[in-house]
């Protein structure tokens, strides 16, 4: 399992190593770690010696830490070239990135020269801003890795990316995308979030030895998976596995019914009910019509229910059922006002923003897609539910203050009819008694694996995602 911590958090656990007077020590180590990441880059374009990088150093202690890695460097033959980017920098790191003989420039009003530098080098170190920044760049920095970041670079990203919010992962401002980014001391929430985790390339986190609490986010490994997927027993039956009941479907669109239910049996569902006009696959047995006739242990309910009423008031049904239920598209806009945690809403982001707006916080889709996280869990604030929020980075978050960060997936998933699909293995999983955020989070892992290895890097149809789920469960089993 990856954890992430906030900023504040690994701030908190530096705080009585620094009053030890230990800050030395721990930026030595940062330092250490971040050399060995641009050695090993250096080597793989050829080698270290005779190599060269260029610094973007900033005035806080994020560019004290690239100068030391710098200065290590330096002492391995890699030339190096500082450009400092404000008006000051960490002075005992200054001094001896000059005495080891790494080159110094100033921004200030050089932006061509700058410019020409660092689009020399073999890499380029962003020691700009780390933990203590406030907001994005601004003014004329703001504009020189603008112009910068537009020639691609390659990039390594001392602690995170300069420009994204640690906690959030929210981008204000240019940001340069990096190869790499080495993260000290903890993995920041913000580098698992988007938007700003697409600018992180490559994760490495430098080890320096903090005693952190609870992890503010999750992302779920395949280990994880195989620990917490409800594997079948020898002795179970199709009820002990747990029964799914299904409101999908109206006769204006039966597909999102039918991928659906394609989705819970490809995760290995007991059995489902399903009630609609859609003609199920023979696997599935026709519920009776009525929600409170169908013995089950969970429900999925909402996808392609618009303009049905009948299918509409089921879905409403099964939401006050009690039972855990996944409640997916057309369900979502029918929401009673008490909602409990085992009840699992999937809006995309123009879905939560339509949400939260109709439960009075005025939200637009930007806003959602700004800062995911921070308004998933409004969403749970005021509906009391778990919500996952679907996206290239899915985030899923419970009632108890449980955050998943799911990343497994390709481009190729944004089809129609793959979020049916989704819902579907949440239900399943919802059925077999799995916690709701746990539930989720696992689904969004498996639906991502899924849709890569269907892909094979070429389109999918939503339908061959949940062909190749029960291929991704039995290679994680042989993992068990
Ligand atoms: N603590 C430790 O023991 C260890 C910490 N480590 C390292 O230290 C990093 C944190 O260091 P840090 O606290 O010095 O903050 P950092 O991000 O370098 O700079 C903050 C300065 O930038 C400025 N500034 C802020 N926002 C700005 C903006 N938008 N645009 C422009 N300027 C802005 C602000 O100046 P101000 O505006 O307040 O004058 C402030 O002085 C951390 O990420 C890790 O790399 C490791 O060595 C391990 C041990
Ligand atoms: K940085």
């Amino acid at each position: 399992m990856i954890t992430g911590y906030t900023g504040t958090a690994v701030r908190d656990a530096e705080q009585p190593l620094l009053e030890a007077g230990r800050g030395p020590e721990l930026m030595a180590k940062a330092a250490y770690g971040l050399a060995n990441a641009v050695a090993w880059r250096l080597r793989e374009s050829g080698g270290t010696y005779g190599s060269s990088i260029v610094l973007l150093i900033g005035p806080g202690n994020n560019g004290g830490d690239a100068l030391y890695a710098a200065t290590l460097l330096l002492n391995r033959g890699v030339r190096a070239t500082a450009v400092l980017v404000a008006d000051r920098a960490h002075q005992e790191a200054l001094t001896s990135f000059r005495l080891a003989g790494g080159r110094i420039l100033k921004l200030d009003g050089r932006h061509e020269e700058c410019l020409a530098v660092a689009l020399s080098a073999d890499l380029v170190i962003d020691g700009i801003l780390g933990i203590g920044a406030r907001g994005g760049l601004r003014g004329e920095l703001a504009g020189f890795v603008e112009r910068l970041a537009e020639h691609a670079p390659a990039v390594i990203a001392c602690d995170l990316p300069s420009g994204l919010d640690a906690d959030s992962g929210a981008v204000s401002g240019p940001l340069l995308a990096a190869l790499e980014t080495v993260t000290f001391g903890a993995i920041k929430t913000g580098l698992l979030l988007p938007p700003g985790e697409e600018f992180c390339g490559e994760l490495s986190q430098i080890d320096l030895g903090l005693e952190l609490g609870d992890a503010e986010l999750r992302r779920l490994d395949e280990h994880d998976i195989v620990d917490h997927w409800p594997w079948p027993h020898r002795v179970d039956h199709k009820y002990s596995r747990g029964v799914l009941g299904v409101v999908a479907g109206s006769n204006a669109y039966p597909g999102a019914a039918h991928l659906a239910l394609r989705g819970a049996l490809s995760a290995g569902t007991g059995m489902i009910r399903y009630l609609g006009p859609a003609d199920p696959p023979p696997e599935v047995v026709r519920g009776a019509s009525t929600v409170a006739a169908n013995r089950v242990q969970a429900w999925l309910v909402g996808p392609g229910v618009v303009e049905d009423e009948a299918q509409q008031r089921r879905c409403l049904d099964a939401l006050r059922s009690g039972l855990p239920v996944v409640a997916d598209a057309g369900a979502l806009s029918l929401l009673p006002r008490e909602l409990g945690p085992n009840i699992v809403l999937t809006p995309h982001a123009g879905e939560l923003a339509t949400l939260l707006s109709g439960l009075g916080d005025r939200t637009e889709r930007t806003d959602v897609e700004r800062q995911p996280l921070r308004h998933a869990k409004r969403a749970v604030e005021l509906t009391g539910a778990t919500v996952l929020l679907k996206g290239a980075t899915t985030i899923v978050v419970g009632p108890d203050g449980q955050v998943y960060s799911q990343s497994e997936g390709t481009p190729w998933l944004a089809t129609a009819g793959s979020g049916d699909t989704l819902a579907g293995i949440i239900g399943t999983l919802l059925a077999s008694g799995v916690e709701p955020a746990l539930a989720a989070a696992m689904a969004a892992s498996v639906h991502g694996r899924a849709g890569v290895l269907a892909s094979q890097g070429g389109p999918i149809a939503a339908s061959d995602i949940a062909t190749a789920v029960p291929r991704v469960l039995g290679e994680l089993s042989c993992l068990a």
